[in-house]
């Protein structure tokens, strides 16, 4: 039986998205609108559904955006050449190149590519570079979103132990150092860990992205422990699912997130924050 509260990713989104509209409606009388560029090579389903999420967050929130759809065989020299426009643009602030790329064309290029200050996916070197040092930068959206969900819960994270599965340059590494700015003590597992559930257990927070299906169980998690699952995983009936078996996991933990409605909504609403704050930095207002 669930008892465990259940944090609302949804919810939390909601709130934040009704603050940064309110924001954006102050910096429109200002002469400033933001403006997010999203551009997706080739036609992968599922990144079609978060592009289309993207744009609507967009407009929800009186951003401007364009979004560019570019052929499967859409040329690196092709892609580099937009990119660089989007560069130039004072309407854009903000740039996200869908990851995953076709496999002609090189990630890191397109990344490297990208302005810094329009870098609101904060993958670019520089950025990480910040955030590794502690500087001020644009944040990775799904680990920053991770963080806003463990605030949401009232529980301190300062002095805690959290522990984290996955080590990807997406979350798993990015979401380790910003809880570490936390204050939390942290252990990162991975693949190669010889004792995880020993160490999962020791877990006043785990967050979970290793990116297989119903990976961690009730037995991976100490009564109480709050539990943020990054996992969206396509099971063969359609269905998504978390990285967290949610029913098991959810008899013993404290406040977990559910898949859908948990870190995912929040990954676009800090794509929407950055943007705000790439604009405000454009427009020398922060
Ligand atoms: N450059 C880049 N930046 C990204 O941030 C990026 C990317 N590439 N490539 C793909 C991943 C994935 N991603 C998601 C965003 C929102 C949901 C989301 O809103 N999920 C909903 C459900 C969506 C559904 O029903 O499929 C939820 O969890 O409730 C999921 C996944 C961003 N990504």
């Amino acid at each position: 039986m669930t008892t465990a509260q259940i944090i609302s990713g949804k919810q939390v989104s909601d709130e934040i998205r009704q603050n940064l509209k309110t924001e954006v409606e102050g910096l429109a009388a200002q002469g400033c609108v933001p403006g997010l560029a999203v551009v997706l090579v080739g036609e992968d389903p599922a990144s079609q559904v978060y592009v289309r999420n993207k744009a609507k967050a967009c407009e929800d929130l009186g951003f401007y955006s364009e979004v560019h759809r570019l052929d499967a065989d859409t040329s690196q020299e092709d892609l580099l050449a937009l990119v660089h426009k989007l560069n130039g643009q004072t309407d854009i602030n903000g740039i996200l190149v869908q990851l995953p790329l076709p496999e002609h064309i090189e990630e890191k290029a397109v990344i490297n590519a990208i302005s810094p200050e329009k870098d609101v996916d904060g993958f670019h070197p520089v950025n990480v570079g910040n955030l590794v040092i502690g500087d001020d930068s644009l944040l990775p959206c799904t680990p920053a979103g991770v963080i806003e969900l463990i605030k949401h819960t009232g529980i301190e994270m300062s002095g805690k132990h959290a522990v984290v599965i996955g080590r990807s340059n997406i979350v798993g590494k990015p979401v380790s150092l910003l809880l570490q700015r936390e204050n939390a003590t942290v252990t990162m597992c991975h693949s190669r860990t010889a004792n995880m559930k020993e160490l999962t257990r020791q877990a006043d927070i785990l967050v979970v992205a290793v990116g297989r299906a119903n990976f961690v169980d009730a037995s991976y998690i100490k009564p109480g422990a709050v539990v943020i699952d990054v996992g969206i995983n396509r099971l063969e009936t359609g269905k998504l699912a978390g990285d967290v078996d949610f029913e098991s996991a959810s008899t013993v933990s404290g406040p977990i997130t559910p898949v859908p409605g948990g870190v995912g909504p929040m990954t676009i609403t800090m794509l929407m924050k950055n943007t705000l704050l790439a604009a405000k930095r454009a427009h020398g207002l922060s």
